[in-house]
């Protein structure tokens, strides 16, 4: 191909997959793969400046705005890093800094490069005033709401600080929290998510701050920038932010040369799969400040700085066996059994394949030699075959048609990726798993009774659905003859049941294991019917109207309702006194100005948080719902609401109000 198509190809799949990366946090390719064809660009357009396109993703960063949240433009800009796999380009940017310094002594600090989402904050007298993302560098989104739910991030410095300093950082998701947030996520049926850096960075775009919240994101401070020279070197800016209450992570250190540099790497090579969040490389970056100054920026990123980036670690070894585990939702999830090969510092013998759809398309056998790879991901993934080394009549492997745990048909709903087992009343692992669901932490969390316990109960024949926990305390007796179970532990138990009675309603709701009926979910259904048979009653089109709820939940909850042994369960749970309605009084209706209206809100509001605002409507009489309909009375817009919102509801003669004129419609008292 000759250098003009090639630059072109390249330009546009580039834009294509940064637009994928920042805009809906997908990698379609490894990062590998996308610096690789970055690099063969930068060096085409070297070799053939007359053909580099002025906007060409080598010359600028690569984020945009997301349109969702208000704008700010930063002091200043915040750029990428230039990045390698290789130790040989590292000599070669440590020549660069030393000729560009002409002589004068230099050092490094090496930090570890955090993969999460790039944050600038403003703090004016010790106070956050603002967050802002990346964006494409010059603007980024105002997401200082959501921010602020980052528990660590204090938002007030402690003393010695500027009166006005900029701290730059990585918001990122811990492994923890996204593995537990994934568990629960394939427990209810939903979507994974991909990594933790796609998971912070989603999370940063929700507009519910309660919603962000709930992802527990955090944050490593790893920049400074004040108006006027505060600091001479960089390392004693960290150490400062580290004083002022930010949290900087310890792992950063001072390098005197090169050789430094590269010791730190090796070290880190390894041990960086220990630290609580995931890292892509390494940092370096020179110390002084006024060097860096003399160093100075590229468009893209400054000279002074390079991240050095770890191959994706990977292994070959042989797939011994698939097993299928069958979850709380039915849902059937291939495992692959694996010969134990070390990779990345932990030894791997178990890899996921997600589902038939990737066992088909990398053609698996039994017997073969796989790849797996440890990248983004926690678990680590089959990725490919080695097929040279595939063993003479290896069978293809086949998806079983019957749940391997009750034999019964396995079913694939249209457009899902799992198959599921549809036998809900009786497939033993679905049954035990939403057993230990309901005593889950965040479900019922009745003491003396966990996982294992409910678990070995549901083995024994002694429970099979939620309603058989509170007959527990009648078969006392029965209970102190089981191995491994004293009086005092039963006693704890049968007290820790009783205890459980007092948990709020949406808490027993969640805990019943509803598919697509998460935390969330569970408390606005909750909020919004108040009692379990006002739930029951309801009917899937109603549901869907209520917000954060739509179709696919309202479809599972009201199906679940229309389930005989369902209505049996709930009337079971009502008997043994198990909270099925919210306690204290329901929101007092201040009007009913609003009554019979109905309100859609969009957009980010001035004055109120969008909660707020539909609390106050709800005060005066109005409902809310989520979609624009030509019965809508009022949809009620905030800054930067989508267009197709106001496009839709001036096709079908909604009135647009803003917040002030929706403030203007409530009686003055
Ligand atoms: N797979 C894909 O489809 C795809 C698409 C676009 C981009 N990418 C990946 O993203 C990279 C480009 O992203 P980028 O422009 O954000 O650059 P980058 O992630 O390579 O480097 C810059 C970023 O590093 C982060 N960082 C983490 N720790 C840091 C520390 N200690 N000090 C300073 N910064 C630190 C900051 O967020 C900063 O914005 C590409 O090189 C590629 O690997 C992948
Ligand atoms: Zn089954």
């Amino acid at each position: 191909m000759d250098p003009q198509s090639r630059i072109q190809e390249l330009t546009q799949r580039l834009h294509y997959l940064n637009n994928q990366y920042y805009q809906h946090d997908i990698s379609e390719v490894s990062d590998q793969e996308f610096d690789a064809m970055l690099a063969e660009l930068n060096q085409l357009e070297k070799a053939h400046p007359d053909l580099a396109p002025a906007n060409s993703p080598t010359q600028r960063v690569g984020g945009t705005i997301t349109k969702q949240f208000a704008t700010a433009q930063h002091r200043y800009p915040m750029l990428s890093l230039g990045n390698t796999y290789s130790e040989d380009d590292l000599r070669e940017f440590d020549e660069r800094v030393q000729k560009g310094l002409e002589g004068a002594p230099y050092s490094y600090v090496c930090e570890q490069k955090f993969d999460g989402v790039a944050m600038s904050l403003h703090y004016a007298t010790g106070e956050l005033q603002q967050g802002v993302t990346r964006g494409d560098g010059t603007r980024g989104d105002v997401v200082t709401a959501n921010v602020r739910t980052i528990r660590t991030l204090p938002l007030h410095l402690r003393a010695g600080f500027p009166a006005d300093v900029e701290v730059r950082g990585e918001v990122f998701m811990p492994n923890q929290v996204f593995n537990d947030l994934n568990q629960e996520r394939e427990q209810n049926g939903e979507a994974l998510l991909a990594n933790p850096r796609n998971a912070a960075s989603g999370a940063l775009k929700l507009q519910d701050s309660a919603l962000v919240a709930a992802r527990r994101l955090r944050f490593y401070a790893y920049s400074v920038l004040t108006p006027g020279r505060h600091f001479t070197s960089h390392s004693e800016s960290l150490e400062a932010a580290n004083a002022w209450g930010l949290p900087v992570s310890p792992t950063w250190r001072r390098c005197a040369d090169l050789g430094e540099v590269l010791a730190y790497i090796h070290e880190w090579a390894q041990k960086r799969f220990e630290l609580p969040v995931n890292t892509d490389g390494i940092v370096i970056k020179v110390d002084n400040l006024r060097q860096q100054d003399q160093l100075g920026l590229t468009a893209k990123s400054p000279r002074w700085a390079i991240a050095y980036k770890y191959p994706t670690a990977a292994a070959r070894t042989e797939l011994l066996r698939i097993e299928y585990n069958v979850g709380r939702t039915g849902a059937v999830t291939p495992v692959a059994h694996l010969t134990p090969v070390p990779l990345a510092g932990t030894v791997v013998k178990r890899a996921s394949v997600h589902n038939a759809n990737q066992i088909a398309l990398l053609d698996l056998r039994l017997g073969d030699m796989v790849f797996v790879e440890k990248g983004g991901e926690i678990i680590p993934k089959i990725t490919g075959v080695d097929f040279a080394a595939r063993p003479a009549g290896a069978e293809p492997i086949r998806y079983p048609s019957e749940c391997p745990a009750c034999g019964t048909p396995l079913v694939r709903p249209e457009g899902e990726a799992h198959y599921r087992c549809p036998n809900e009343r009786g497939c033993p692992p679905q049954l035990k798993a939403r057993l230990e669901h309901y005593v889950s932490r965040k479900a019922l969390n009745i003491d003396g009774l966990g996982a294992e316990t409910v678990g070995r109960f549901f083995d024994l024949g002694l429970v099979k659905t939620p309603a058989d926990i509170y007959d527990l305390p009648q078969r006392r007796a029965e209970l102190i003859g089981l191995e491994r179970l004293g009086e005092k532990s039963i006693d704890n138990l049968i007290a820790g049941i009783e205890k459980s009675k007092t948990v709020p309603f949406e808490r027993v709701l969640f805990g019943l294991g509803i598919r697509y009926v998460g935390e969330t979910v569970a408390q606005k259904l909750a909020q919004h019917y108040r009692t379990m048979s006002a739930i029951l009653a309801a009917s899937a089109k109603e549901m869907a109207d209520v917000p954060e709820v739509g179709g696919v939940i309202a479809d599972s909850m009201a199906l679940w309702s229309q389930q005989p042994e369902n209505q049996h369960l709930v009337q079971r749970l009502q008997a043994a006194s198990v909270p099925l309605e919210v306690t204290g009084e329901p929101p007092k209706a201040v009007s009913d100005r609003f009554a019979g209206l109905t309100f859609v809100l969009s957009g980010v509001f001035e004055n109120y948080s969008r909660e707020q605002l539909q609390d106050l409507i709800q005060q005066h009489g109005g409902k809310i719902t989520s979609s624009i309909s030509k019965k809508l009375s009022y949809l009620v817009a905030g800054e930067n609401m989508g267009p197709a919102k106001r496009e839709k509801a001036t096709m079908m003669k909604v009135p647009i109000i803003s917040e002030n004129e929706l403030l203007a419609l409530l009686p003055v008292d």
